[in-house]
């Protein structure tokens, strides 16, 4: 039927934008990521107004282009992911809640934005236009937040934090702790909180998902639940993310999309 053609379209549309997002995050956190330079992601912003103009460079860009021709996506959270990038490659330390907030809208936040118009608003919806943007751009931060929370030691060992200095000197820790990487009684209520947060932006992401077009709820949801699991994960290792990482099991994964499926079914 003329919906289910809907929705192979949109499927097609959504992979070329992830394909899209994972390229430009390659280029900072790829194999050449140490050759990359303002210059390359200048190029690589040239070449996304091409292909939003029409003109691919390859077959990648190609299903973007005809995406941007089909559907009303806006080239700024497109621009604005590369700027999030060019942030990568000199800022490793995050002043306040703010800067990281503006970092995590960069990188993930733009995902939301650029992702709506395909998966589109449902017809049903009372909510308004920008309720929904909202949600999903809470949905972005709320994966970036987890992301970082997960990756504390990782980052670390890159010479990065994402967390903003201010808290950790109110909850009376330095860079140095974090390097040191040891578990303690502060880290653990300065996670708490951390984590209480990331939650309110899932919160937050959750009640935009009924005002999406039914079809698109439950892929929504079901990522929704896996991502906001691995803030349960870092609880289970009871706030060790310098050493190990926290992971979602299979079970609860798998889990995950039959519950997505009948959460998503109950509100449409
Ligand atoms: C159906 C669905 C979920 C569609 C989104 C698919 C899509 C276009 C994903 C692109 C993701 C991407 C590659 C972004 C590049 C930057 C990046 C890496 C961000 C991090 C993602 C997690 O990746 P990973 O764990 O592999 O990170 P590592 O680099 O390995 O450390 C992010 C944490 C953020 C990704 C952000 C989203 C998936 C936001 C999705 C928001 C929506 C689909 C809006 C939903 C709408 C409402 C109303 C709730
Ligand atoms: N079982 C899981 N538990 C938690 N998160 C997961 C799990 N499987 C996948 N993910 C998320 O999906 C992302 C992509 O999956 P993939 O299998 O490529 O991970 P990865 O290669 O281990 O991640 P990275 O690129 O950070 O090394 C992961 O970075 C992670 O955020
Ligand atoms: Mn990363």
């Amino acid at each position: 039927s003329g919906t289910q053609l809907m929705t192979v379209e949109r499927r097609k549309a959504v992979w070329a934008i992830y394909v899209w997002c994972r390229r430009t995050d390659e280029l900072v956190d790829g194999p050449n990521a140490s050759y990359i330079t303002p210059t390359a992601l200048d190029r690589w912003e040239k070449r996304l107004e091409d292909l939003f103009e029409g003109r691919p460079y390859d077959m990648y860009d190609a299903a973007l282009s005809d995406t941007v021709l089909k559907f009303p996506v806006d080239i700024q959270p497109f621009k604005d992911m590369i700027e999030g990038m060019r942030l990568d490659l000199w800022k490793s330390r995050y002043r306040t809640f703010d800067e990281l907030y503006l970092y995590c809208y960069y990188v993930a936040g733009t995902v939301g934005l650029m992702t709506v118009p395909v998966m589109g608003i449902s017809p049903d919806s009372k909510a308004s236009t920008e309720s929904v943007y909202n949600a999903a751009l809470a949905l972005g931060i709320a994966n970036q937040l987890t992301n970082i929370l997960r990756d504390v030691g990782e980052d670390a060992r890159r010479g990065r934090i994402y967390l903003p200095m201010d808290e950790l000197a109110q909850a009376g820790l330095t860079e140095d702790d974090i390097f040191r990487g040891k578990v303690t009684d502060k880290w653990r209520r300065f996670m708490k909180g951390q984590i209480q947060r990331a939650r309110l932006f899932f919160d937050e992401a959750e009640k935009g998902v009924a005002h999406l077009d039914s079809a698109s709820r439950w892929p929504v949801l079901a990522s929704l639940f896996l991502y906001r699991q691995i803030l349960d994960a870092i609880e289970a290792n009871d706030y060790n993310n310098f050493t190990k990482r926290a992971y979602v099991g299979k079970a609860k994964k798998l889990l995950s999309l039959p519950m997505a499926y009948a959460r998503a079914a109950v509100a449409s």
